[in-house]
């Protein structure tokens, strides 16, 4: 599990670090609130996302499902600082597999909560559910801004990353892959 009480010590050396005083009331209990924090922010490092697929439904729904605007937060994980945004998340069923629209952002949010790289990230949920619901396709896309990229280094604020991922039929059919994308800007 993850360790608190060694993040705790840990935040506790880089307050020393940047010349701050860990003991001043404001700062007593910051170390205790990070380790919490990181806490809930990382916990998607101890489970495996593709469980939420289990629960499979036979619907003979052989056309597209989308779950659009989904917000995800995760940490970019060069800097550890945000990255956040919006998921998308299409498939076509095989066979009437079709599993709870819920579980698709639950699948979404178990990976965001580690430290990530963006295109790990849509890769990771893309085949999840290939491996799990075996669809015809899948297409995830994450638009993302990263913290790294505004409040430090670079700063550009308001920029956005776009990700995308495309499994099966959304590979194969420009036609598919375009009425997604239609379905998601509409
Ligand atoms: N591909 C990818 N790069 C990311 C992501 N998050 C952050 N980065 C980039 O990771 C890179 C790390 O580059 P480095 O040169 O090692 O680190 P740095 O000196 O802090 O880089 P700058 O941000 O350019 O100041 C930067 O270009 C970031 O923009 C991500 O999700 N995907
Ligand atoms: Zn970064």
């Amino acid at each position: 599990m993850i360790d608190t009480e060694k993040i705790e010590k840990a935040v506790r050396m880089i307050l020393e670090a940047i010349g701050e005083d860990p003991d001043r009331e404001g700062l007593r209990e910051t170390p205790a609130r990070v380790a919490r924090m990181y806490k809930e922010i990382f916990c998607g490092l101890w489970e495996d996302p593709e469980i939420h697929l289990e629960k499979i439904f036979t619907e003979q729904h052989e056309e597209m499902i989308l779950v659009k605007d989904i917000p995800i937060y995760s940490m970019c994980e060069h800097h550890l600082l945000p990255f956040f945004g919006k998921a998308h998340v299409a498939y076509i069923p095989r066979k009437g597999k079709v599993t709870g629209l819920s579980k698709l952002a639950r699948v979404v949010e178990g990976f965001a909560k580690r430290p990530q790289l963006q295109e790990r990230l849509t890769t990771q949920i893309a085949d999840s559910i290939m491996r799990r619901l075996n669809p015809q396709g899948v297409l995830v896309i994450i638009e993302a801004e990263h913290m790294c990229m505004t409040l430090r280094g670079i700063r550009k604020p308001g920029s956005k990353t776009i990700t995308s991922a495309v499994r099966g039929s959304f590979q194969r059919s420009e036609a598919t892959r375009a009425e997604a994308l239609a379905l998601i800007k509409g």
